[in-house]
């Protein structure tokens, strides 16, 4: 569904993304996982095409991304950034509707339909008790959900996240995570979202790929690819599986005690010095 080719990306001279090669394939989860800095919100923009300053190929559903009206990309895929802002006040309702904008004419009434859309899609992003709150005084994880809302109102087969989940409780991370796995196994629906947490990526994830330095180190089934020795060569931190229950596949737990990192960050500021 989205192949990209021999994408590179360079900040003044320096080297953000080198030459990412993969094909994602639509009605899987993707997790994009990677040590801080390693280039992954720079990928998904350039996935979705906000990011247009690279060298190489992004094709979707076989034509190049670039070929298609801003419309037309709309209705095919939905991008979550890892920051924003609400901006105006607007009421949270509000503020969800404007997902359906890329199906809207200029002077287009809302829909009954359109009503109808966005109360299920508050009823699972658990916001339909916040829809007459100005967006402006949501918390948080409130402000997530909303965003995340507003996203799924897109109806769209490709959905890109970017932490979506870093300011929710473990019961919003759950159901959100639930609700996107959902659509990949109901709807064909392809997600490509951002993760840092191994047992997240191990329980929902179809795939991983894998960043360091800007390259893909490794991709694959997470428990084939999230191997306790790639985690060590990549985030330089020890790991193990651990037992989570009888029937439970194992999780990965950070292996006490934690490698020496402030000795290695030490190290590195030595190194940064020394240059
Ligand atoms: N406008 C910019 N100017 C200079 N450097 C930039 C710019 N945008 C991104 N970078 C650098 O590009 C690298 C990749 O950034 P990116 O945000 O893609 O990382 P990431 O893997 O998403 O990190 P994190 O896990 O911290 O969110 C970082 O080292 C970042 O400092």
């Amino acid at each position: 569904m989205i192949t990209v080719k021999q994408l590179h990306y360079c900040i003044n001279d320096r080297p953000i993304l080198n030459n990412i090669n993969h094909v994602f394939e639509r009605g899987q989860f993707y997790a994009l996982a990677g040590p801080n800095g390693s280039g992954k919100s720079t990928l998904l923009k350039c996935l979705c095409g906000i990011e247009r300053h690279h060298t190489g190929e992004v094709w979707l559903n076989g034509q190049p991304l670039a070929e298609y009206a801003h419309r037309d990309r709309a209705r095919m895929q939905t991008y979550v950034p890892q920051q924003s802002h609400a901006g105006f006040d607007f009421s949270a309702r509000q503020f969800v509707m404007m997902g359906r904008y890329p199906y809207q004419g200029t002077f287009a009434a809302v829909t009954a339909a359109d009503r109808e859309l966005c109360h299920r899609t508050m009823s699972l992003t658990d916001t339909l008790h916040l829809a007459e709150q100005s967006v402006l005084t949501l918390s948080g994880g409130e402000y997530q959900r909303v965003v995340i809302a507003r996203a799924l109102m897109q109806q769209t087969p490709l959905i890109y996240l970017d932490e979506p989940f870093s300011q929710l409780d473990l019961f919003h991370q759950s159901a959100m995570l639930h609700l996107f796995r959902e659509l990949c196994v109901t709807q064909g629906t392809t997600v490509v979202c951002v993760l840092h947490d191994f047992n997240q990526i191990l329980a929902y994830a179809d795939r991983v790929v894998l960043l360091s330095n800007g390259a893909i180190v490794a991709h694959g089934e997470p428990y084939q690819t999230l191997t306790p020795k790639v985690i060590e060569q990549v985030y330089r931190v020890k790991t193990r599986w651990a037992s989570t229950g009888a029937d439970a596949l194992p999780g990965l737990l950070p292996a006490m005690p934690v490698t020496d990192t402030i000795g290695a960050l030490e190290k590195q500021a030595e190194a940064v010095g020394a240059k």
